[in-house]
């Protein structure tokens, strides 16, 4: 079997979570990097307040065509992330058969990122590194099933609160999201300093629910799994995460002054 089929979750169609995708020694050179990088950078955007963000490798404009700038030489060099990812076979049928976008997020405890879907401008692949700390993600679908593709002009469609699936990142690991999960579902990370455990997986959630974490089987430090197991709070520290997919338009060019996302 190889490494995606390996580490598909069970009762996803298209899900697939993998620890140690980076070793200790890569996460401790890619963080230094990251904090390197000029400040002038990092942006906010309206959706994702608080969350500083910078794009590499090109910007999304409004007609979805990514303008083709360098990829940062520490996604391709060491630690060879991007091949990395490309080897994993996931983006085997995307236009460029590997990502050409990364967006480095940052999040303090307490910061998170409101349920959404990332759009038609990428190839329905995601791949998501988690470096520095664990967050959990969740993903979430509308409460109208039956609509069955990307809308861009979803906002006002309303979302279930109840996770659909809620998996534990373990810092160095990567998710890939692929599938249904991606075209039709939306994801999200709760703004929690902590994450509180009641036992056998189960999660509390901000309005007092609870959700089972999927992938609890794959954790593989040994106190988070005491804790997501027995009961208990993991504390987040400042996580970043590197969002890796493929523009399907690309165009070569330079930009100029501020781009916005759709
Ligand atoms: O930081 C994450 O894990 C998710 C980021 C995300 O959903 C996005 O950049 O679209
Ligand atoms: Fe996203």
């Amino acid at each position: 079997m190889d490494l995606l089929a390996e580490h598909h979750l069970q009762g996803t169609s298209a899900v697939f979570y993998i620890p140690n995708f980076i070793s200790e020694d890569e996460e401790r050179y890619l963080l230094r990097k990251v904090k390197d990088s000029p400040k002038q950078k990092w942006k906010t955007l309206n959706n994702r307040r608080f969350v500083p963000l910078f794009h590499t490798g090109g910007e999304v404009l409004q007609k979805n065509i990514l303008f083709r700038q360098d990829l940062p030489p520490f996604m391709n060099d060491f630690p060879d992330v991007l091949g990395r990812i490309r080897f994993l076979g996931a983006f085997n049928q995307s236009p460029h058969k590997g990502p050409n976008h990364i967006i480095l997020n940052e999040y303090h405890p307490g910061q998170g990122i409101m349920p959404h879907e990332d759009g038609p401008s990428y190839h329905p692949v995601v791949a998501t590194i988690s470096l520095g700390s664990h967050t959990v993600f969740h993903y979430y679908r509308y409460n109208d099933k039956d609509s069955l593709s990307v809308d861009p002009g979803s906002m006002g469609r309303s979302v279930d609160p109840a996770p659909l699936l809620s998996l534990f990142l373990e810092p160095r690991s990567v998710v890939v999201t692929t599938g249904e999960f991606y075209t039709t579902h939306l994801h999200g990370i709760d703004e929690v300093d902590a994450d509180t455990f009641a036992g056998d997986g189960f999660l509390l959630l901000p309005n007092g629910s609870y959700s089972q974490i999927v992938n609890r089987h794959m954790i593989q430090d040994e106190t988070v799994v005491g804790i997501i197991e027995s009961g208990g709070k993991v504390e987040r520290t400042t996580r970043y995460s590197l969002t890796c997919r493929d523009v399907e338009k690309v165009v070569s060019g330079r930009v100029a002054g501020v781009v916005s996302r759709t």
